[in-house]
C-alpha cells in the first residue's frame, strides 16, 4: 500500500498542454476517482501516474519514492483497461500468471499467487477454460486478477467497465468495492459514469480541462459543491439552475428577485454577493416537492411537457417560466400528468447559490452551525 502525491504535474502533447500543473494528495489505502466530461484528462492524468506517459513538469511520487520518471514496472502500480486484452489461446490460469513467468518468478510462487487471486475473484472454477469461453464480466474479473497476481501497492483502473452491459457493470462495481475492502490498497479509478464515482469513491476528484474543479467524499460533493460545474456534474437528472438578482443582504438574510419577479427573503448565509448580483439559483430535481411544507422557502409554478414513470418514481419534464427542461424527481404515488401545472416546492436547505462566475456563495457550514444554534 501507499500515498500517491502529485506536485504541479504538468502534460503537454507537443505543443499542446492538456493537463495544467495538478497538485493531488491520495491517502494510503484510499479509493479515488477521477471523473469529469470527455476529453478533460483522466485517462492521461492516470497514465502519467502508471508511467505509460512521461510528466513534462512536476513530481510524482508513490510511497515514499520519487517515480517522476521511473519505469512502469517499478513503480509498484498494476493497471487494469477496458478492454481485457487476455491471449486467447492461453487459460484463465495462464493468462493470469504470464506476467510474474515473464519476470522468471518459480512456477510454485506463481501458482500460490494465481491461486490467491483466483480466491478473491472467485475465478476458481474457471482456470482451465479460454478466454472465448468467458462472460465480458468474467473476462474482466480475469484482467483484475492479472493484475492482484502481481501484488502491487497500486491499482489503477482506467474505465474497466465501460465494455459491459448494464446488468453487468452493477455486478462487477459490487465486486470491486469488495475487492477495495479485502485488499485495503490504494486505488485509483477513472470513469465518466458518476454512479460508478459515488459508489466506489471514498474520494472524488472532478477535473475540468486539464484542471482539479473539487476533491471531496461523494456526499460533500453532493451536497457542498464549490461550483456550479460540479453540481451540474454531480446528481442525475441535472440540478436545475434558474436565474435571480439580489436585492438585499443582511447578515444571515439574502433576498432574490426571481424570473417570475417573486421576491423571496431566504435564512441563507452567503459569502460574498452585493445588492444587484446575479445568482445563479440551484436546485436539485430530487429536492423538489408537489406539497407544501412548513420550511419551504420558495414556490415555483410549473408546467409538466413530459411526464416519466419509472415504477419507483417519476421524472417531470416541464418548464418553470422560460426555463425549459426543468426537472422534477416525485415519488410514483404522485398523481401527475403530461399538459398539469403546478406549483414546486422547495426547502432553504437545498437551495445553491451561485455568483456569476459559477462559484458557490453559500456557506454550506452555516446550515449546520444555524440548525445547532436553534436547537
Ligand atoms: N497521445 C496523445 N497525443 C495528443 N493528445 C493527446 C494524447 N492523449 C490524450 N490527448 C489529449 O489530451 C486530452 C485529455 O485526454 P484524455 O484521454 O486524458 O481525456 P479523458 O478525460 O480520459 O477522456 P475520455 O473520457 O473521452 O476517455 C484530450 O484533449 C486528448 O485529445
Amino acid at each position: 500500500m501507499a500515498a500517491i502525491s502529485l506536485h504541479k504535474v504538468v502534460k503537454r502533447f507537443g505543443e499542446v498542454e492538456t493537463i495544467h500543473g495538478i497538485d493531488l494528495d491520495i491517502k494510503d489505502g484510499e479509493f479515488t476517482v477521477f471523473v469529469g466530461p470527455s476529453g478533460c484528462g483522466k485517462s492521461t492524468l492516470l497514465r502519467l501516474i502508471a508511467g505509460l506517459e512521461e510528466i513534462t513538469d512536476g513530481t510524482i511520487s508513490i510511497g515514499d519514492v520519487d517515480v517522476s520518471h521511473a519505469e512502469p514496472g517499478d513503480r509498484g502500480v498494476a493497471m487494469v483497461f477496458q478492454s481485457y486484452a487476455l491471449y486467447p489461446h492461453m487459460t484463465v490460469e495462464e493468462n493470469m500468471g504470464f506476467g510474474l513467468k515473464m519476470a522468471d518468478v518459480e512456477p510454485s510462487k506463481i501458482k500460490k499467487q494465481v491461486k490467491h487471486a483466483s480466491d478473491v475473484l472467485q475465478l476458481g472454477p474457471l482456470l482451465s477454460r479460454k478466454p472465448k469461453e468467458l462472460s465480458g464480466g468474467q473476462r474482466q474479473r480475469v484482467a483484475i486478477g492479472r493484475a492482484i497476481v502481481r501484488d502491487p501497492e497500486v491499482f489503477l483502473f482506467d474505465e474497466p467497465l465501460s465494455n459491459l452491459d448494464a446488468e453487468l457493470r452493477v455486478e462487477m462495481r459490487l465486486q470491486i468495492a469488495n475487492l477495495h475492502s479485502h485488499l485495503g490498497n490504494t486505488m485509483v479509478y477513472v470513469t465518466h459514469d458518476q454512479v460508478e464515482a459515488m459508489t466506489l469513491a471514498d474520494r472524488i476528484v472532478i477535473l475540468r480541462d486539464g484542471r482539479v474543479e473539487q476533491v471531496g467524499t461523494p456526499m460533500d460533493l453532493y451536497y457542498k459543491p464549490g461550483n456550479k460545474f460540479v453540481a451540474g456534474f454531480i446528481g442525475s437528472p441535472k440540478m436545475n439552475f434558474i436565474d435571480a438578482i439580489a436585492t438585499d443582504i443582511d447578515g444571515f438574510q439574502v433576498s432574490l428577485t426571481l424570473p417570475d419577479g417573486q421576491n423571496v427573503s431566504l435564512n441563507i448565509n452567503v459569502d460574498t454577493c452585493k445588492k444587484g448580483d446575479k445568482i445563479k439559483l440551484g436546485i436539485r430535481p430530487e429536492h423538489i416537492q408537489l406539497v407544501s411544507g412548513e420550511s419551504n422557502a420558495l414556490t415555483l409554478s410549473f408546467h409538466a411537457d413530459n411526464v416519466e414513470r419509472l415504477g419507483n418514481s417519476t421524472y417531470l419534464f416541464g418548464h418553470y417560466q422560460n426555463f425549459d427542461g426543468f426537472k422534477v424527481h416525485i415519488p410514483s404515488d404522485q398523481q401527475v400528468k403530461r399538459g398539469d401545472n403546478m406549483d414546486l416546492y422547495i426547502e432553504e436547505d437545498n437551495l445553491h447559490l451561485f455568483d456569476e462566475q459559477g462559484l458557490s456563495i453559500r456557506d454550506y457550514d452555516s446550515i449546520v452551525a444555524i440548525k445547532e444554534f436553534c436547537g
